[in-house]
Formats: structure tokens, sequence, C-alpha cells
């Protein structure tokens, strides 16, 4: 069963900056849910306190009754998150099946010795591990790529290597951050294909923190949206559209 992720009252402080201010919202199991907000409204500060990266001020994040709150990004990942970043962490020397395999290694098991000395167990579980990444990666539509490596691949495809590694977690939570940033309008509606198709096929929840509102609001479930670190709306795409203080923002920021 896919578990809520509950954002319960976030504040985060950079010394005198108040990077997030009792921002609370839900992402419902299964759903495509996104985050947006102008630039500077806080949305990869949450980002990185709901992955680990950032510690929280105050409140707490939990995932069905786990509580996320404060642990590292890799008991995350352990524990059901995937995570894409907005500047791909990825080894771009090496073949884009090694750098999806990386995100498989949350899931391995086997100590230096029995990996060094090939345990026959060890052998069966990569190679199911490599049928699995082999799967993901055509799911994405970059199967024909497997071997090529990374840094030789245009950017639009350099983002689906970055999906595919998270999904090698086999998340129940997948998070991306800013996942169109930089991306032609062409390679931008390819990837809101690609992310509906993941939350409609793998059934996973999403969250998905975007500058571009009309990236979301074709794609989304339910919209979160922030301000200057506060929460100002909250509800499906087209109730957030219009409201008020969700143009104001959008408007303000754009006519600055
Ligand atoms: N590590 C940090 N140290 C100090 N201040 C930070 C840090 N990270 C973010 N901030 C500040 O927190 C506020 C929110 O920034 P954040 O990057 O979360 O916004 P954002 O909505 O993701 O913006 P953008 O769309 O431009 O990426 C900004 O005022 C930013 O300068």
């Amino acid at each position: 069963m896919i578990p809520e992720l509950r954002v319960e009252h976030l504040t985060l402080r950079f010394g005198g900056l108040t990077a997030l201010e009792d921002v609370s919202f839900t992402v419902r199991p299964g759903s495509l849910h996104a985050l947006i907000g102008p630039n500077g409204a806080g949305k990869s500060s949450c980002f990185n306190v709901i992955g680990g990266l950032y510690r929280a001020t105050e409140g707490r994040v939990r995932l069905g009754d786990t509580e996320l709150t404060g642990l590292r990004p890799h008991r995350m990942a352990a524990l059901g998150v995937g995570r894409a970043f907005q500047n791909a962490a990825l080894s771009p020397g090496s073949s884009v099946l090694d750098n999806v395999m990386l995100g498989r290694h949350a899931l391995t098991r086997g100590g230096f010795l029995e990996c060094a000395l090939r345990a026959p167990w060890i052998v069966r579980a990569e190679r199911r591990h490599t049928r699995r990444a082999t799967e993901i990666c055509e799911f994405l539509g970059i199967g024909h790529l497997l071997h090529t490596p990374v840094a030789a691949l245009p950017y639009g495809q350099v983002k689906r290597v970055d999906i595919a590694r998270a999904l090698a977690v086999e998340p129940v939570l997948l998070m991306l951050d800013e996942p169109a940033a930089g991306m032609t309008a062409a390679e931008t509606a390819d990837l809101a294909e690609t992310v509906r198709a993941v939350r409609d096929e793998l059934g996973i929840s999403i969250l998905l923190v975007e500058h571009d509102m009309g990236l979301v609001m074709g794609i989304a479930d339910r919209v979160t949206v922030l301000d200057f670190g506060r929460r100002i709306a909250d509800g499906p795409p087209d109730e957030v559209q219009r409201d008020p203080e969700v143009v104001r923002a959008y408007l303000g920021t754009e006519a600055a």
C-alpha cells in the first residue's frame, strides 16, 4: 500500500532569514502533487527538508507511520523515497545502466568479502537488479541508451536517467526537483507525459517541485503554492490557478 506523505508545520530558518514558515500539506497516496511558487518562494528549501538534506527548525515530515524528520538521505531511499535533483548528481563518464544501478544499491545486501568473492547469491541478485534497471530505463524511453555514457546525452535524456535512478530504489514516493529547468518546450511536454505515466502505471506518489506553473497545471492532481516561505494556496489545479493571491504572487514577480 502506498502511504500518505504528511508535511506538518515546517519552519526553516537560515540565521535571520526565514525560508519556510509553518508550511503544511499532504501528498495523497498515488497522487501527483506539485509544489510551486515564484523565485525564492521556498520550494527547494521545502524539498530539501523533506529529502533530509536540510534539518527543519520546526515541524515534521511523515510517510505513513514512519517519521522522516531528520533522517539522512540514504536512509530515506531504504524507506522508499526516491529523489531526482535539480542538478543531476550523476556520474557523467559512466553508462546509463551503471548510473541507474547505483540507485539499486540502496536495495542490495552483501558484505565486502561476499561481493569480492562473487558469492553465487550476489551474482544472481546482480542479474536481477540489472534486469530491473533495464526495465525501468525502457519504461522511461532510454532503453536503447543503456551503454551510452551520460556525458554524451542531450539534457532531456540526462533528466530521464536521473529519474530512472530515483525509480531504481522502487520508491513509494518519487520527489522531482524542477525537472523541466533548462529544457526546451518540446522536452518539457515529453517530460510531463513521462511523469504522468509514472503515476498512472507505477501507482506511486509524486512530489513535483516546479517553477513553471504551466507545466504542472496540466498534470498535477493537487497543487500547493508557496510565496515568501509561506503556503498561500493548496487545492486542485483549476482552483489554485484562479486564486487571487496566487495570481498576485506570480504577476507580482513577473512585473518586478
Ligand atoms: N542554504 C541556504 N542558506 C541561506 N539561505 C538560503 C539557503 N537556501 C535557500 N536560502 C534562501 O531561502 C529562500 C528560499 O529559497 P529557495 O531556494 O528554497 O526558493 P525556491 O522557491 O526554490 O526558488 P527558485 O525557484 O529560485 O529555485 C531564499 O530567500 C533563499 O535565498
